[in-house]
C-alpha cells in the first residue's frame, strides 16, 4: 500500500488518481484543512485526520501494510508563512518528525517528500540546480529544508530510502476535467488571474513591479500538475527498487515567465482582458527561481511533456467547469 500524505489537496489529488490508474493500492491520510474530499477517488482508502496526531499515525501503519509514503501534507503558503512563521514549524517541521518516527519506528523506509524552490532563496538570474546554495528567505522554505535534512538524517542512520522532489511553481489540472486546484482563499498566481478573468474578482494584483527582472515583476518556472507526478511515479519505482536512495531533485521546465507575461498568456487563452492593480511586494517572494532539472532528466529519464499553454488551458477547462471549485 502506497500512504500518500495530504492526498486530498491539489497535487495529492492528481497524484492519488494516477497511483490508482497505474495500480498501487493507496491510502491516503488528510485533515481537509486546504483539501476537499470530492477531490479524492473514491478507489483510494481515506483516513480522515492529522498527519500531527501519533496516535491515529501508529494505528494506520498498524492496520496496514505501507510499502512507501508520499507525504505531500503541509503548509505552502509563502506570504503566511512571514506572518505565521510557527504554523509552518509546527504543520510542515513537527508533523513531518511525527511521520518519520512513526515510519522508522514500524520499519517502512521509503518516502517521496514533496519539497520546494523556496529552499534555495535569492538566485542571482541563474538556473538553480540542486546543489545550489540553500538561504531560505521564508519561513515556508526553511521548515522544508529542516525537513529535507531530518530525511537526510534518516537515511544515514536508519536506512531510510527517499526521494526530494523541489517543485518549481505547479500549475494545471488533469484533463479529465474532475480534478483542479482549489484553495480557500486562492493566492497562487495562475488560478487568481483566471478566476478573475471568469469574473471571480474586480481586478488582478500584481505584488511589486520593482524587482531586478526584466519587466520588474517577479519570475517563476511552472511545471504542469501532471508532469510532477509523473515524477513521483518514477521515484516511488525508483524507492521501492533500489537501496540505497537518498537524492535530491528539482522539477521545472528550466524556463522563467514573469507575473506580467504570465498575465499576457493567460489574456491571449482565454481571449479576455485582466484589469490589472499593481501592489506593494509581497513579503518573501524572491525575484527569480528558475530550475535546471537535469539531473532528474539524466537519472530518472524524466522530461516534462507539457507546456505553459497546457497549463493555462488545462486550469482554464477546470476553473470554467468547476467556478465555485468542489462542492466540500
Ligand atoms: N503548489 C505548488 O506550487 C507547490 C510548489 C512547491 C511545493 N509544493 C508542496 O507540495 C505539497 C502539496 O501542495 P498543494 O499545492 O497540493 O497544497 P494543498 O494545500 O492543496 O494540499 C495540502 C494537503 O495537505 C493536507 N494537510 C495539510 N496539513 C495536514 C496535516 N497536518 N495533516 C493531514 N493533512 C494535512 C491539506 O488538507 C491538503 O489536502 C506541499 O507539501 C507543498 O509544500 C507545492
Ligand atoms: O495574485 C497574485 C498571486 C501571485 N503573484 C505573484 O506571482 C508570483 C508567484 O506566486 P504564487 O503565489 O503563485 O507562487 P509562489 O512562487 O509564491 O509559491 C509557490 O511556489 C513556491 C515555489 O516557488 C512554493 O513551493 C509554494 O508552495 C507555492 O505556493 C509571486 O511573485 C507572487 O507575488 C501576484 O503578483 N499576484
Amino acid at each position: 500500500m502506497i500512504l500518500v500524505l495530504g492526498g486530498a489537496g491539489y497535487i495529492g489529488s492528481h497524484a492519488v488518481k494516477e497511483l490508482l490508474d497505474k495500480g498501487y493500492y493507496v491510502l491516503v491520510i488528510d485533515n481537509l484543512s486546504t483539501g476537499h474530499r470530492n477531490s479524492l477517488d473514491t478507489r483510494a482508502v481515506f483516513v480522515e485526520g492529522d498527519v500531527g496526531d501519533s496516535a491515529l499515525l501508529e494505528r494506520v501503519f498498524t492496520q496496514y501494510k505501507v510499502e512507501a509514503v508520499m507525504h505531500f501534507a503541509a503548509s505552502c503558503l509563502v506570504g503566511e508563512s512571514m506572518s505565521n512563521p510557527l504554523k509552518y514549524y509546527e504543520n510542515n517541521v513537527i508533523n513531518s518528525f511525527n511521520v518519520l518516527k512513526v515510519m522508522v519506528k514500524h520499519n517502512v523506509k521509503k518516502i517521496i517528500f514533496s519539497s520546494t524552490c523556496a529552499t534555495y532563496g535569492l538566485a542571482e538570474n541563474e538556473f538553480l540546480n540542486e546543489d545550489s546554495p540553500t538561504s531560505p528567505i521564508n519561513p515556508y522554505g526553511r521548515s522544508k529544508l529542516i525537513v529535507e535534512q531530518m530525511i537526510h538524517d534518516c537515511f544515514k542512520s536508519y536506512g531510510l530510502d527517499y526521494i526530494i522532489l523541489r517543485y518549481f511553481n505547479v500549475a494545471g489540472a488533469d484533463f479529465s476535467g474532475r480534478i483542479g486546484e482549489h484553495h480557500n482563499p486562492e493566492t497562487h498566481l495562475i488560478p487568481n488571474v483566471l478566476l478573475h478573468l471568469l469574473g471571480k474578482s474586480k481586478h488582478i494584483s500584481i505584488f511589486g513591479n520593482d524587482f531586478n527582472t526584466a519587466d520588474g515583476t517577479c519570475i517563476r518556472d511552472y511545471i504542469h500538475v501532471l508532469d510532477l507526478v509523473e515524477a513521483h511515479i518514477l521515484s516511488l519505482q525508483e524507492v521501492l527498487n533500489t537501496s540505497p536512495v537518498g537524492r535530491v531533485y528539482n522539477l521545472g521546465n528550466n524556463k522563467g515567465y514573469s507575473v506580467k507575461q504570465i498575465i499576457e498568456q493567460c489574456e491571449r487563452i482565454t481571449k479576455k482582458k485582466a484589469h490589472v492593480v499593481y501592489e506593494k511586494r509581497r513579503e518573501g517572494d524572491p525575484p527569480y527561481l528558475v530550475a535546471s532539472a537535469k539531473k532528474v532528466y539524466e537519472e530518472l529519464e524524466w522530461i516534462p511533456k507539457y507546456s505553459l499553454e497546457d497549463m493555462i488551458r488545462s486550469a482554464w477547462q477546470w476553473h470554467k467547469s468547476n467556478p465555485d471549485g468542489y462542492d466540500s
